[in-house]
């Protein structure tokens, strides 16, 4: 029976060595369903909101980390957030095994320390898998995924999260349009989460990142024998979203040919599978998102009007972070608590100028990009008090009043371009990564500033 469970499993294995990921791979590949690997654990967000897994294999250990030893607890927690359905069994070393077994008492289904026995990781995994299956057959409450908060009182949000509450409840589509970053899953995840539907499947699917071929075999899944690689059936996006909410993120993104096929399926509330002639009715409420402006995309034939009518029955914009006033101040508060205790360090505060340069930036990356400063300067700041030259943003600086200020602006600029190329003994390609910018961009920087 468990082994049979093994066989069913679809697992992923966290890990930022190279080599663990490989040897896993190969153990595993032959004993499991599915097994996918995943090196760098911020993108686990983005990956669990496109696929589920029955097990994650989850190291404790990240190299780039400068509290280790908080770094694979703090992602076990955002597992039980994410993937509050998949069992957890961590890798750890012999040296942090109570860190593992702290791990036991945050959720985890055990743990395996390095170097692991073959036999005695599959049956760790196999035991794992069973409790699991045993805790959703008592049809115990699972802990719900914990929905991001919707920050700020700024009058924009607080008309935006009373319109939520409004529409929530009702089964009709939503449009989110906004720049990048500005929080268009965080609210579309709320509005699943204030639905109707919030027990059932929220799924989303970035339309931004599929090619052409793919497309339709996400969305609609295939049959054995659909094309070479289909091996077995496979259901699509729109089937595992049944009864609840899908998420089409980028929609602006969408081919045309892509459009009239969603717009089908959306019309006649059914999908066929790739390969297959017979259709299935699916029920899904469906909220979209996109930063490209729809309406000049529609104007110029890039876009189909009557798709962005069905989208659209309910449109939200989300403002642009640099409209949203003393939100800035807020958000970037939320962000350093937040930091400080993933990185197992006191919350720090900031210092005048350093506020003054916040309020002052337009943030074209918006909220994510602030996000991003705050962890960056949580992690590099040796001090309680952030200055304004721990504050290194994503894109090139540009401020909301240009001026008088521009010389000050290069001083920093060249100031947080040094200390970064300093920090990593003057490797381009690792410094320009840390700066967000690309290496030319760097250059040309070193160039100018004659560094
Ligand atoms: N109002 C908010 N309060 C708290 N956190 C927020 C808020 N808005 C956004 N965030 C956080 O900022 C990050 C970016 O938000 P999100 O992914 O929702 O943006 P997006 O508009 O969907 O971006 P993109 O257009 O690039 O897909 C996330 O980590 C999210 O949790």
């Amino acid at each position: 029976m468990a082994v049979q469970l093994l066989k069913k499993a679809s697992v992923l294995v966290v890990d930022d060595d190279t080599d663990v990921l490989t040897s896993m791979a190969m153990l595993l590949r032959p004993e499991v369903r599915v097994v996918q690997t995943e090196k760098n654990p911020e993108r686990l967000p983005a990956l669990l909101r496109q696929e589920t897994f029955d097990l994650v294999l989850l190291d404790m250990n990240y190299h780039r980390s400068v509290n280790t030893s908080n770094e694979g607890l703090y992602w076990l927690q955002q597992l039980r957030t994410l993937a509050p359905a998949s069992a957890v069994v961590l890798i750890t070393a012999y040296a942090d095994i109570n860190l593992a077994i702290r791990g036991l008492k945050d959720g985890a289904a055990d743990f395996v320390v390095k170097p692991w026995r073959n036999d005695k990781l599959l049956a760790s995994l196999d035991e794992a898998l069973t409790r699991r299956q045993l805790t959703n057959k008592s049809h115990r409450q699972l802990p719900k995924p914990a929905v991001s908060p919707l920050l700020g009182e700024s009058t924009t949000m607080q008309t935006l999260r009373r319109t939520i509450e409004k529409i929530a409840p009702t089964d009709a589509n939503v449009l989110i349009l906004g720049e990048n970053g500005t929080g268009k899953d965080v609210v579309a995840r709320l509005i699943h989460a204030q639905s109707m539907r919030a027990s059932q499947p929220f799924v989303g699917v970035d339309l931004g990142a599929l090619s052409e071929p793919l497309l339709e075999s996400e969305l609609f899944g295939y049959v054995k024998g659909a094309f070479t690689d289909a091996r077995q059936d496979r259901a699509g996006r729109f089937e595992a979203a049944a009864g609840g909410t899908l998420f089409l993120d980028e929609i602006g993104n969408l081919s045309l040919p892509g459009q009239t096929k969603l717009l089908t399926a959306l019309q006649q509330r059914q999908i066929t599978r790739l390969g297959s002639h017979t259709p299935i009715p699916v029920d899904v409420r469906v909220v979209s998102a996109t930063n490209a402006p729809i309406q000049h995309l529609v104007q110029t034939d890039r876009f189909r009007k009557d798709l962005v009518y069905r989208l659209n029955t309910i449109e939200l914009t989300l403002p642009p972070l640099r409209e949203r006033g003393d939100d800035v101040r807020l958000l970037a508060a939320h962000f350093l608590e937040q930091y400080a205790t993933k990185y197992g360090k006191p919350t720090p505060r900031l210092e005048g100028r350093a506020l003054a340069r916040l309020l002052n930036y337009r943030f074209p990356g918006n909220v994510r990009e602030l996000q991003h400063t705050m962890e960056r300067a949580v992690v590099m700041s040796e001090s309680e008090v952030l200055t304004a030259e721990d504050l290194v943003f994503s894109s090139v600086e540009t401020t909301l009043t240009a001026g008088p200020e521009t010389t000050r602006l290069a001083e920093l600029e060249k100031g947080t371009i040094q200390k970064v190329v300093d920090k990593h003994h003057g490797n381009i390609t690792k410094a320009a990564k840390e700066l967000g910018i690309t290496r030319m961009a760097l250059y040309r920087r070193l160039g100018k500033y004659d560094l």
